[in-house]
């Protein structure tokens, strides 16, 4: 099965719906009417963000998510953003290697969980929130407010949606029973949507580095995680203590780049809403779709939809993450190294960070 997927070319297949973006500007996509007007750029506001939330706790979160990240991968200090350019490292010495990551064969995935990787139950959302307003004495959400909260994070959905207060220690005794609530009605139970495992067995076999990001509580996607078997498959967690605010804002995306330390250009977004594709685009990544409970004519926003994840070959991707070598500046020069006279086997010399090349 893995055989099979990876080995997928082109040739052979094509996605349900997909549309490579070679306009680097990215698509404005006006599907989000919560969307707030923005008065400075993509970058600086994720870069303000970025900081913001490593001042605020950037002990907690990396004790928290140390489990997670491999060795070498996630630097635990704070940096700026954005984050060291990992695949595009000048210092690289392997031309061949150089090559490849300048091209297209590099990059980050960055995978929602529900929807995504396991199955999602839509209508246990819907109730969490019903029996939540139920029980502060709230008008019970309408379904276009529901739609509009998709993918956010409850304290955020609470003060700036329903508008049900703007206290921070309220909005986190609602936010925290909310998913109680919804943990409850969820009863614990996982199911791989059909392909996911088979999929990131894929990228795993071929060293592509992996985030899982999640609007869910740390502390329940650990459990869920454990239980259907996948301790350690992902280099970062993202989850909903991490950041300040959820989709469509780009900041859970930008904070899972700059772990994995790739610029954003380098990572491709795996979610099964709008709100994921736009927050995907606003953080200049790429996106899959996966029609999960949305149907694929509703994602077309997206660079590329599938039902499945195994529809997918890693030949797929690494068009998916072709990068236009305007969005990096100046066309990259090859460098040419001066081999030393007294150096016996020049050739030989390899950076430390040209020992994975794959
Ligand atoms: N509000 C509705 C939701 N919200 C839940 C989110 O879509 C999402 O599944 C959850 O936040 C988990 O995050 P992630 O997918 O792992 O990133 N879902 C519905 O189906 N319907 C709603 O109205
Ligand atoms: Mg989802």
């Amino acid at each position: 099965m893995v055989e099979s997927i990876a080995a997928t070319s082109l040739l052979g297949y094509s996605p349900i719906l997909g549309h490579y973006l070679k306009d680097c500007s990215f698509k404005r996509v006006a599907m989000s009417p919560n969307r707030l007007p923005r008065l400075r750029s993509n970058k600086a506001r994720a870069m303000e963000l970025t900081k913001e939330v490593y001042n605020f706790r950037e002990e907690d979160r990396f004790s928290k998510s140390s489990d997670y990240q491999i060795d070498g991968i996630v630097d635990r200090k704070p940096g700026l953003w954005p984050p060291n350019n990992k695949a595009d490292n000048p210092s690289l010495q392997n031309p061949l290697l150089r090559q490849e990551r300048m091209g297209c064969g590099w990059f980050g995935a960055v995978f929602e969980w529900e929807g995504v990787i396991v199955e999602d139950n839509p209508d246990h959302e819907k109730q969490s929130w019903l029996a939540l307003s139920q029980e502060e004495g709230k008008s019970p959400p309408p379904a276009f407010l529901l739609r509009r909260i998709e993918g956010m994070k409850n304290e955020q959905a609470i003060s700036e949606v329903l508008c049900w207060s703007r206290d921070p220690s309220q909005l986190k005794r609602m936010s925290l029973r909310k998913e109680q609530i919804f943990q409850g009605l969820q009863g614990g139970i996982y199911r791989f949507r059909d392909g996911s495992k088979e999929f990131i067995n894929v990228l795993t076999r071929y060293n592509i580095p992996m985030a899982l990001v999640s609007t869910r509580p740390r502390k329940n996607l650990e459990e869920a995680i454990g239980s259907i078997g996948i301790n350690g498959v992902f280099n970062v967690v993202v989850t909903a203590e991490d950041v300040y605010r959820g989709k469509p804002d780009p900041e859970m995306f930008a904070y899972a780049a700059q772990l994995l330390q790739f610029i954003p250009e380098r990572c491709i977004v795996f979610g099964n809403s709008n709100l994921t594709v736009e927050a995907a685009h606003e953080a200049k990544m790429k996106c899959v779709a996966v029609a999960s409970k949305h149907p694929v004519y509703e994602l077309t926003a997206a660079d590329l939809v599938v039902r499945w994840l195994d529809e997918l070959s890693v030949v797929d991707l690494k068009n998916l993450a072709d990068i236009e070598s305007s969005e990096f500046g100046a066309e990259p020069e090859v460098e040419m190294e001066l081999e030393e006279e007294d150096d016996p086997y020049p050739s030989s010399r390899v950076a430390i960070d040209d020992q994975d090349f794959w």
